[in-house]
């Protein structure tokens, strides 16, 4: 899995700061990185990873829309919600607490949210990633830079009208304890209340991509191919019929 490589440029990359948080020699100047100075670099991540957030309220259909994501662009889908209700599945020492907030709506402490993102994020071999209910707020966002220490290239927002939210939730039936009419009210409210800051925000990076969630599932993929389509990080992934030269899917 691990090779070593020689490193031939002086120059300190863009995406060193990226770089850093997924393992690799922290570079603290200029003056440190010597011309054919070795490093210990995965293969897969000799490069800054493809970061996708993906945002929306409870409903919107963020999860649907990544499994199709990664059937035509092959990143990588870590769900937030997955992650943690996967620690109470486990019973680790986090899952009782997860638990009561999960029930109740309300978020997790991000320190516990980041870590477990940056664990499944270390531990890939992938270099393109989709991170579905993450960051929901703004603490969440300013704890992923710190610990993980990397900025998302896109982030899409399913925007989608409460009504219509709530009855996708209540009709899911998945068993989630958070499924019901009155947890589902609270995590509207937190929400409007704490995740509109963070759309906000990526809204006045430029990296804000507001799709219309509402519509037939195959609709509103046609609104998310485009943007994917530009990155040329994805194309080599991107299921094409080579006959027909269209997306498959
Ligand atoms: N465009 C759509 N039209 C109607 N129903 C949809 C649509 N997209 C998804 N659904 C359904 O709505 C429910 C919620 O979708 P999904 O789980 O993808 O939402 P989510 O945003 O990931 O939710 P949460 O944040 O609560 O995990 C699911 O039962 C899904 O099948
Ligand atoms: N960044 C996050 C993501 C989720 N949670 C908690 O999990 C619940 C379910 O999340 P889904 O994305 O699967 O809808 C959510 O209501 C929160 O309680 C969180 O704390 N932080």
């Amino acid at each position: 899995m691990w090779r070593r490589v020689t490193l031939l440029s002086p120059m300190i990359s863009s995406s060193s700061r990226s770089q850093a948080a997924f393992g690799l020699t922290a570079r603290k100047s200029f003056a440190t990185e010597i011309i054919n100075s070795e490093e210990r670099v995965s293969p897969s991540k000799e490069k800054a990873p493809f970061i996708t957030f993906v945002l929306g309220g409870p409903g919107s259909g963020k999860g649907t829309q990544c499994e199709r994501i990664v059937e035509t662009f092959g990143l990588t889908h870590l769900s937030a919600g997955d992650l943690l209700r996967r620690e109470i599945a486990l019973n680790t020492k986090n899952g009782a607490t997860i638990l009561n907030l999960i029930k109740d709506g309300k978020i997790v402490p991000s320190e516990v949210t980041v870590k477990l993102l940056q664990k499944e994020l270390e531990s890939s071999d992938s270099s393109k990633f989709l991170i579905d209910g993450f960051p929901r707020t703004e603490e969440n966002r300013v704890a992923f830079e710190r610990i993980v220490r990397a900025d998302p290239d896109v982030v899409l927002f399913f925007d989608c009208p409460e009504e219509e939210m709530v009855k996708r939730v209540l009709n899911r039936n998945q068993g989630r304890v958070d499924d019901n009419i009155t947890t589902m009210r609270k995590r509207l409210k937190i929400f409007e209340a704490l995740n509109r800051p963070v759309i906000e925000y990526y809204k006045n990076k430029g990296k804000l991509y507001t799709i219309n969630a509402v519509g037939d599932v195959d609709d509103i993929f046609q609104q998310v191919l485009p943007i994917f389509s530009s990155f040329e990080q994805l194309k080599e992934s991107r299921n094409v019929n080579p006959k027909t030269s269209l997306v498959e899917n």
